[in-house]
């Protein structure tokens, strides 16, 4: 069954200064929805508007049903901000474990953890660390996850095998994504979404992200 996540009618302001007005996207599991736009448009509020941990003007739903506060479901919606979010005194197998997750699997897959599964979370670089966040999120069973600059601090080997793994995931979960390392958006995101002036365009073709002013192809 293919979920859905709708957000409409979204509107945001900071005193006198509207950053939101109208903003709009859609999101499906069997699919990965990019965001893109230039610094201080107002993605990063979109997300959190989404998650419900900003408060604005909104209709957000998941399969028809409204969200007012979806940070209260993550067995609906994860969210993924830019900044690291796991306390670097647990250990990597404890937050794997909150997750819902194995060390074993997380392991295999990334063998730079090997024999690491009591090492904590602030001994980590902090590429290993945005690495096992997103795993968490990518992996744990949530219907959405909604993810803040996710290539940003990663190596390029390590870029790759989070976009393997989000392709992976995609069947049973739905992405939200937003980053400035657009080509790696471009390369796994359909549809793609271009913020600009408060407003989202769904881009129908890549050169729109040019003509639009956000970056050369
Ligand atoms: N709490 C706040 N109070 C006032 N202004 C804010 C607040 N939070 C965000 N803003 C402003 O809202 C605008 C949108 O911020 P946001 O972080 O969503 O942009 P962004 O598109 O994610 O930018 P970037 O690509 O640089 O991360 C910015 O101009 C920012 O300064």
């Amino acid at each position: 069954m293919t979920h859905h996540l709708e957000a409409d009618s979204i509107r945001l302001q900071f005193g006198d200064r509207t950053v939101l007005s109208g903003a709009w996207l859609k999101c499906s599991t069997g699919g990965i929805t990019g965001l893109l736009g230039r610094n201080g448009q107002g993605k990063s509020c979109l997300l959190k508007i989404i998650h419900g941990s900003l408060d604005a003007e909104k209709s957000v739903r998941i399969d028809g049903s409204a969200q007012f506060a979806a940070f209260r479901r993550p067995d609906l919606l994860q969210y993924g901000p830019q900044f690291h979010f796991v306390p670097g005194h647990l250990s990597v197998a404890r937050v794997l474990d909150d997750f819902g997750l194995p060390y074993a699997a997380f392991a295999e897959r990334f063998p730079e953890f090997a024999g690491r599964e009591r090492h904590r979370v602030r001994q980590l670089s902090g590429g290993e660390r945005r690495l096992l966040e997103l795993y968490g999120l990518v992996m744990s069973p949530s219907l959405f996850a909604l993810l803040d600059e996710p290539f940003t601090h990663l190596n390029p080997l390590q870029i790759e095998k989070v976009k393997e793994l989000l392709v992976e995931r995609k069947a049973h979960k739905g992405f939200l994504v937003t980053d400035h390392l657009y080509r790696h958006v471009i390369d796994i995101c359909d549809p793609l979404y271009l913020l600009v002036d408060g407003r989202t365009h769904l881009v129908k073709q890549l050169e729109d992200i040019e003509t639009m002013g956000y970056a050369r192809l």
